[in-house]
């Protein structure tokens, strides 16, 4: 049966995230290439909820290419996506009014993110063993029956996850001509964004991982990425003490690295704003409303930082980001979605921080 993040855990009790499944890559070069990059025939599948997805999002607003790739959101509560087996996962739903900020899948019709997996694998149903996660992009032959029913252009990012064991993770790019995944990995995913849309791009001129920079922004990914983006949930998923403990340490010894770097520059990189910043932004902004209760980060919370709360506010204010954040998505589907963590699904009233507030951070110039 397809697998979940939740049963990602090793016999020590730690969080081990398995490595993404579709890594193709979009290609603004190479006309002949499998996946050139053609306006309209790709298309993201994302969820709102989702850090790894919301990272996409924030690409495609800040690179201007709403109108070049089309996007779907799921539902923010994992549901059984099949009657014949107990996986719960990420499903669309049935109309546009059913869930606000969600929509049928309006390309293959799938009840599932899964399903999206399974259609991308050229095997039917039933056949996908991994964690269908979100975003998403696959990459893998497709039968000329698939073809033939797939003839829309675009491009999906979307994961899922199907028998046995497949993750089908959420943010996946999705291939509307060849109805494959091109990718599910989103630090692949903004990368392309980033670089091989420009010719359709809205802002082109935008270089999120500009070559003056990529050493700093490698070494601070490197940590932000294990020790914060992922080390949230190593913190929440741990199912021992000593596996938690020695989370939660890495965690806000990195949060206190990053609180002093934002006390003398605007950004995490300097004073240019970076691909850096919305890998940091996308666990920041899900901290107090999400992280600091449900994963049990709560040795201190975002708003005691004032360098990184300020900082929060003003990613959150750059034209475009605050469309990418759907707060009601984000806590429907953490308090949710883990009948382990919160067996009833109770959904915490507070804090509900107004990120749109002033903040202090226009003091560094540019
Ligand atoms: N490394 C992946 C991680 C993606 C990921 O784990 N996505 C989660 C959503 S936050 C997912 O779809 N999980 C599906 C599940 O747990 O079943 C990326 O950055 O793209």
């Amino acid at each position: 049966m397809a697998r979940s993040a939740l049963d990602e855990v090793t016999d020590t009790g730690a969080f081990d995230r398995s490595p993404s499944t579709f890594r193709s890559s979009v290609s603004r070069e190479d006309a002949s290439a499998r996946f050139p990059a053609v306006p309209g025939r790709y298309h993201l599948y994302v969820s709102y909820a989702c850090p790894w997805a919301s990272r996409c999002l924030a690409f495609l607003k800040l690179k201007g290419l709403d109108s070049a790739i089309g996007v779907t959101a799921v539902k923010p509560i994992f549901e059984r996506t099949k009657d014949t087996d107990d996986h719960l996962g990420w499903v669309f739903p049935a109309t546009a009014d059913e869930e606000p900020g969600a929509e049928p899948d309006p390309f293959n019709g799938a009840k599932s993110v899964r399903e999206l997996y399974e259609i991308a694998a050229g095997s039917g149903p039933s056949n996908y063993a991994g964690k269908p996660t979100v975003p998403v992009s696959l990459d893998l032959p497709v039968s000329p029956a698939h073809q033939r029913r797939n003839q829309h252009n675009g491009i999906c990012f979307f994961s899922l996850s199907v028998s046995p064991p497949i993750n089908p993770m959420l943010q996946v790019l999705w291939d509307k001509q060849l109805k494959t995944v091109v990718n599910n990995e989103s630090s692949e995913i903004i990368r392309m964004l980033n670089t091989e849309f420009n010719d359709v791009a809205g802002n082109p001129g935008l270089d999120l991982y500009p070559p003056h920079l990529r050493e700093s922004i490698d070494e601070i990914n490197e940590l932000v990425y294990d020790a914060i983006n992922n080390g949230v949930y190593k913190c929440g998923f741990a199912k021992k003490q000593g596996p938690y403990d020695e989370a939660v340490t890495r965690l806000y010894e990195a949060l206190d690295k990053c609180e002093e770097i934002l006390g003398k520059q605007r950004y995490i990189c300097g004073n240019q704003l970076t691909e850096a910043d919305i890998r940091l932004f996308v666990t920041l902004i899900r901290f107090d409303e999400v992280y600091a209760v449900h994963f049990k980060c709560n040795k201190k919370l975002l708003r005691e930082y004032p360098n990184l709360f300020n900082y929060t506010k003003d990613i959150y204010q750059i034209p475009g980001i605050s469309s990418t954040v759907n707060m009601e998505h984000i806590k429907k589907h953490y308090y949710g979605s883990h009948p382990s963590i919160n067996p009833f699904r109770i959904i915490p009233a507070g804090p509900n921080i107004d990120y749109s507030a002033p903040h202090d951070r226009e003091r560094f110039s540019a």
